[in-house]
């Protein structure tokens, strides 16, 4: 039974801002979307994911791929707001199953079963949407280039981010550090020491609004404002202080700060990077963040040596691990 296994990612610097041009880098960590699929005759695909089954003829397929496809138009019209492309979550693992047969110029639908199995929060800035869709390309379809399969999970993933970036797709499928600008991605190597010590998510719960929601209200608030250059700046300082093994301690601080003007950081989130702040780390929302609620997905916590998150003052429901790369990519697992 083949299964296809990618990783999540976490933004370090330049979310939201890579959208209009900045430069941004992000790191694929060791939590996993593995997708196991088991091929058989009947004439349907069906998809098992958190305790449900949705079943689609295998003539609906393509119907369906073109029904999204035109909404997707619709949206770029103006016709029809990012929340509204899909109708059911499901939807999004159907397209990306009759993208790759489409891209791989196959007649052919795979028949058979599908059983996700992931540990990455969904909806929470750690991009489970990417990584289901660049498991599904990389199980049912055939790209020599990584660059191309990038581009197409991107596309895929157009269908849940609206007019959003090649950051995830590029981080999931590459693996390791990933430095994005436009449609240019660059792997980056991290020292041999790696991260260092003191570096942690915290998932503060799923934030009320979807990442494409997000990512609309900051552009029509943002788009035209000066405020992406210093993003870029603050991200040109993250990367410089990364590769050089130094401490980036000032560089998420500012990050934090920007990411808290362009109104991406729900209030209990400002309270905790004050407090973090204080005892001499840092904090930052990691992706998307939140335009309204309390919640707001992920964040990135600098710590000093020696302490943990479990020394904050977190909330019940929040929770954390440590950062860690995933350096490979997604891939197929052998049996
Ligand atoms: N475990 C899963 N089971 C089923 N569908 C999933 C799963 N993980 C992700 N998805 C799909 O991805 C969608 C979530 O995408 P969304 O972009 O909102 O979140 P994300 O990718 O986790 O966050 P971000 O893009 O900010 O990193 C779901 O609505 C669903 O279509
Ligand atoms: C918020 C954003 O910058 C990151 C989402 O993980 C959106 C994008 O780049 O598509």
């Amino acid at each position: 039974m083949p299964t296809a296994c990618a990783p999540g990612k976490i933004i370090l610097s330049g979310e939201h801002a890579v959208v209009y041009g900045a430069p941004a880098l992000a790191l694929a960590v060791d939590r996993h979307m593995r997708i196991h699929y088991r091929p058989d005759q009947l004439p349907r695909l069906s998809w098992h994911a958190q305790e449900r089954t949705h079943v689609l003829g295998l003539d609906k397929l393509a119907s369906l791929r073109r029904r999204l496809d035109s909404h997707f138009e619709r949206y770029l019209r103006g016709e029809l707001p990012i929340t509204r492309i899909l109708q059911k979550p499901a939807e999004l693992a159907f397209y990306a199953v009759d993208m790759a047969r489409v891209l791989s110029g196959l007649d052919i639908h795979p028949r058979g079963s599908l059983r996700i199995d992931s540990d990455i929060p969904i909806g929470a800035g750690m991009g489970s949407s990417a990584a289901l869709i660049a498991a599904l390309l990389k199980l049912f379809g055939h790209f020599d280039r990584l660059d191309e399969l990038i581009r197409q999970v991107r596309h895929c993933e157009r269908l849940q981010h609206g007019r959003g970036s090649i950051i995830d797709a590029a981080a999931v499928c590459s693996g390791g550090l990933v430095r994005v600008q436009g449609e240019r991605v660059e792997r980056l190597t991290l020292p041999a020491s790696g991260l260092g010590a003191g570096y942690f998510w915290l998932f503060t719960g799923t934030p009320a609004c979807s990442t494409g929601a997000c990512v609309d209200q900051v552009r029509r608030n943002f788009a035209g404002a000066a405020i992406w250059d210093e993003f870029a700046a603050t991200t040109a300082a993250l990367e410089a202080a990364l590769l050089a093994g130094d401490s980036l301690l000032e560089s998420v601080r500012h990050n934090h700060r920007l990411l808290t003007r362009i109104g991406v950081v729900p209030a209990p989130l400002q309270r905790l990077a004050e407090q973090v702040e204080q005892r001499g780390g840092a904090a930052k929302v990691c992706g998307a963040g939140a335009v309204s609620g309390d919640q707001g997905g992920l964040m990135l916590l600098l710590l000093p040596e020696g302490m943990t998150p479990a020394q904050l003052p977190l909330q019940p429901d929040w929770h954390w691990g440590v950062l860690k790369e995933d350096p490979q990519g997604v891939r197929i697992l052998e049996d």
